[in-house]
């Protein structure tokens, strides 16, 4: 069955109480204006810095537009280092489109669930919203690839989707989807090319737009180098520890999806030096990644992150 393009929260029966639960409790705030988001945007490590470039409204004595993670129904709590948590609704770009912003994103290596992770898509797609814009801070395995590039995903290779971790596994809800759900187009070609004429206007310099495929890692430890190798191997261009899930239940859900990942650092391919004193190997550069240097590399392109978000979102 496809997924129903207007479903209401009165749609949604008993065992969906927990969705009905969370937009009572937003809907309970939001001035009507900003109730029926179009666009969602989500912040990876380190660019949560997004949220600034949205406009709040003016605001009554009983509603708000900024929500914290812990207050919210359904919603667990975000733990990572750059992620703040909580969920901001405003209008974004001259056009003023109402967009909700996730600050801060939940990882399974948190130890939430395959479902916790990708809860707020469901809310969003109950909220009304058809577009999403998915960010991320990545590793690069291409050579052809440095820190501070921007990648539009064109395509993901999902570890833990197909080896038995896809977050569709379980009874399937058929108002959000049907049962197999094709991920052929999961990244919507118009929005790519949108996102390449975005960065054109921004006169970003051509070399640091790059498209390329997401391998999605559970974490938390970063890839050996025979890892990372492999992934290189089956087709990988970065990899990362989020944005699958949330990409696969968008898509599921029949939303539109922009993935853009910012590389904040070259992931080691080379194989270890031999340790047999007979070959006496040199040694190579050594690259030990760690969250503080990927929050730094983040921070650093954060700024042009926002324009190249905005701008997408007005071309829109
Ligand atoms: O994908 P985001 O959440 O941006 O962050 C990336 O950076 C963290 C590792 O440093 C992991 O969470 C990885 O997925
Ligand atoms: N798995 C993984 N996630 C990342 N997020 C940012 N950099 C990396 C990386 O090198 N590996």
């Amino acid at each position: 069955m496809p997924p129903p393009q207007n479903l209401q929260s009165a749609e949604l029966d008993d065992d969906t109480i927990e969705y009905s639960n969370t937009l009572k409790y937003l809907r309970a705030y939001l001035p009507p204006d900003l109730a029926t988001p179009k666009l969602a945007i989500i912040c990876g490590s380190g660019l949560g810095g997004l949220v600034n470039t949205i406009e709040q409204p003016k605001l009554t004595r009983t509603s708000k537009v900024e929500f914290s993670y812990s207050e919210i129904p359904g919603f667990v709590r975000s733990t990572v280092e750059g992620h703040a948590g909580k969920l901001v609704f405003g209008l974004l770009g001259v056009t003023k489109v109402p967009v909700v912003c996730m600050v801060g994103r939940f990882h399974v290596y948190e130890g939430h669930t395959r479902e916790q992770v990708t809860f707020p898509i469901k809310i969003f797609k109950l909220l009304g919203v058809e577009v999403l814009i998915v960010t991320g801070a990545v590793g690069s395995l291409n050579s052809k690839f440095k820190v501070g590039d921007v990648v539009i995903l064109w395509d993901h290779i999902s570890i833990p989707g197909i080896s038995g971790n896809n977050p569709l596994i379980g009874p399937n809800q058929s108002y959000f989807g049907t049962r197999f759900p094709s991920m052929a187009d999961a990244y919507d070609f118009e929005l790519r090319r949108i996102a390449f004429r975005a960065a054109a206007s921004l006169n970003f310099e051509k070399g640091m737009i790059k498209e390329g495929t997401y391998c999605w890692v559970a974490g938390p430890s970063y890839e050996t180098r025979a890892e990372a190798r492999f992934l290189n191997f089956i087709g990988g261009d970065v990899v990362g520890m989020s944005t699958v899930p949330e990409v696969v239940v968008a898509r599921y859900c029949g939303i539109r999806v922009l993935g853009l990942s910012i590389v904040t650092n070259m992931v080691l391919t080379r194989k270890p030096r031999s340790a047999d004193p007979e070959k006496d190997e040199p040694e190579g550069i050594e690259v030990h990644p760690s969250h503080q240097e990927v929050l730094e590399a983040s921070n650093a392109s954060a700024t042009m992150m926002q324009s190249l978000v905005k701008t997408v979102v007005e071309m829109i």
